[in-house]
């Protein structure tokens, strides 16, 4: 290619796509975002540096710019090279699907030593963390991670590849050894405008006879399966295939059979979508010949993600606060609770704003289906009317007696854990592990997770 022989023999310094962070010996990646066309910066940057590389899509009447067809595309190929091919020196899983990608990834590092993530929740580093923008990074922040992970050594990478990384070639140049499908449900409706071609973005990461992992179960999962695949769910043909499961509000306790043999596992996580999980890893930790006492151990002591399925108790009344913002993922983690529950179900939510609407009115049929009380409030709302996108959220529900409506987050999940009676459930649902929330002016700080704890004086 000949961006990348240009860039070779440049000799870049560094590397990056942002303007205010070009220094002399750099080389700018000019990329069109949804707000800025950063092609506005070059003339800038091309005066104000004297050794600078700028690859764009426009053309510059300058030898210091070079004109491809598509910048990200050269991008990921160009970290790539420039961090002598990270991916290759790591074993990295590639996770793409609706739900259950975290948690899977969480599973997995607890399965595998001297393994790393990159997801939702940030990317580690042996024992730190560190925050991301996006649940993946662009191609150009994740092969720089992927060099540190493989320059501290770290065997193996659990990467959530989310459908915009997919749509953003934000994965270009990455050496995937597995690649892991868990679902398709509704979500980015604002993004695709309609499920297939939001489907069609997720299998695009899946290569014929390519090694992957895959559920059965699931309508797109199937059209994926061949030769090189190692497949599971409750299908008959499913490779790998629960025979015997218990839920509990202690979690899960289960015998799967792999091929012709058994192995019985145990998990704090609950219900079947996190069985599902559970199996995704599993057949992960197959294919990398993982034995099974290892797969048990790991599979026993992992909680999950952060912010999913957390659960708090105060004298016999319950919380829990779980990540699903999806109406797919709160028919799952409702229909688990409901399975458990000593007492009523009492759910908290709201709906992203700037975000797809359609899933509003699924949302609220919903909660209001599967709880016996509905407290309809605010999630980030960004830049939309709190109560405008709680009128969407009214529209799926019927029994508006059943209803209470509070804008204010902290307000809502203050009555709903006050009017919480032994055996109750709170569920805080959609925010999980977010330490903000995204109002229209500002973003403050506010995790559901701190607020239970302060208002019912624990730890
Ligand atoms: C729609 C989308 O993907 N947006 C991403 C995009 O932002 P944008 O298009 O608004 O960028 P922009 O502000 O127009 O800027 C365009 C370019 O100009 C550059 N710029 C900008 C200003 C400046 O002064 N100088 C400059 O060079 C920027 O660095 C950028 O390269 O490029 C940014 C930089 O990489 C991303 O952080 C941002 O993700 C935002 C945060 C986002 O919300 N993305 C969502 C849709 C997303 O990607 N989500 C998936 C998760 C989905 C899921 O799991 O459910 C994800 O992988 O995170
Ligand atoms: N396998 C699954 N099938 C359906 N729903 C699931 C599954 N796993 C988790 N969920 C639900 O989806 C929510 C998000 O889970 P998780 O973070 O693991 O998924 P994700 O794919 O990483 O989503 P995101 O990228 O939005 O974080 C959970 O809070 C849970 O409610």
């Amino acid at each position: 290619m000949e961006c990348l022989k240009r860039i070779e023999e440049f000799r870049p310094v560094d590397m990056v796509y942002d303007s205010r962070e070009v220094s002399e010996g750099f080389v700018f990646f000019a990329i069109k975002g949804t707000k800025v066309d950063a092609n506005r910066f070059v003339p800038n940057i091309l005066a104000k540096f004297k050794r600078v590389l700028v690859v764009s899509e426009n053309g510059f009447d300058d030898e210091r710019c070079i004109k491809v067809d598509d910048v990200r595309k050269c991008m990921g190929l160009a970290a790539d090279h420039f961090f002598n091919h990270p991916s290759k020196k790591l074993k990295v899983v590639g996770i793409t699907g609706t739900n259950g990608k975290t948690t899977t990834t969480y599973l997995l590092r607890s399965i595998f030593d001297n393994s790393e993530i990159i997801g939702t929740t940030g990317w580690t580093l042996k024992d730190e963390r560190f925050k991301l923008n996006n649940t993946t990074p662009e191609s150009l922040d994740l092969h720089r991670i992927l060099n540190r992970m493989a320059m501290a050594n770290s065997e193996y990478c659990f990467t959530e590849v989310s459908s915009h990384a997919l749509s953003f070639n934000r994965i270009e140049g990455v050496d995937f050894a597995l690649k892991v499908f868990t679902n398709i449900s509704q979500d980015h409706l604002d993004f695709y405008d309609n499920l297939e071609n939001y489907a069609k973005t997720k299998l695009s990461f899946f290569e014929r006879l390519k090694p992957k992992v895959v559920n059965a179960d699931d309508s797109y999962g199937r059209m994926l399966i061949d030769a090189a695949t190692i497949s599971y769910g409750f299908s008959d043909f499913a490779f790998i295939k629960p025979i015997v499961y218990e839920y509990s509000l202690d979690g899960i306790k289960a015998k799967l059979n792999v091929a012709r043999r058994t192995i019985s596992i145990t998990s704090p996580l609950i219900g079947d979508y996190n069985l599902y999980n559970i199996m995704a890893a599993l057949g992960v930790a197959l294919f990398f010949g993982v034995d099974f006492a290892r797969i048990e151990e790991g599979i026993a002591k992992s909680k999950g993600a952060p912010g999913r399925l957390e659960f708090f108790q105060k004298d016999g009344a319950y919380a829990v606060v779980d990540y699903a913002h999806t109406d797919d993922a709160m028919r799952n983690v409702l229909e688990a609770l409901n399975k458990i529950k000593k007492g009523r179900i009492i759910t908290v939510f709201g709906a992203g704003g700037d975000r797809d609407r359609t899933k509003r009115p699924k949302m609220g049929s919903i909660a209001e289906s599967l709880s016996d009380v509905v407290v309809v409030t605010s999630d980030n709302p960004r830049s939309e009317e709190p109560l405008a996108i709680i009128d969407d959220i009214l529209e799926g529900i019927s029994d508006r007696d059943r209803v209470i409506v509070e804008p204010d987050r902290f307000e809502a999940i203050k009555k709903a854990l006050g009017m919480a009676e032994k055996g109750d459930l709170v569920t805080i649902l959609g925010k999980g592990h977010e330490d903000y929330q995204i109002l229209k002016d500002k973003t403050i700080h506010f995790d559901d997770r701190e607020v239970v704890r302060r208002l019912w004086n624990l730890d």
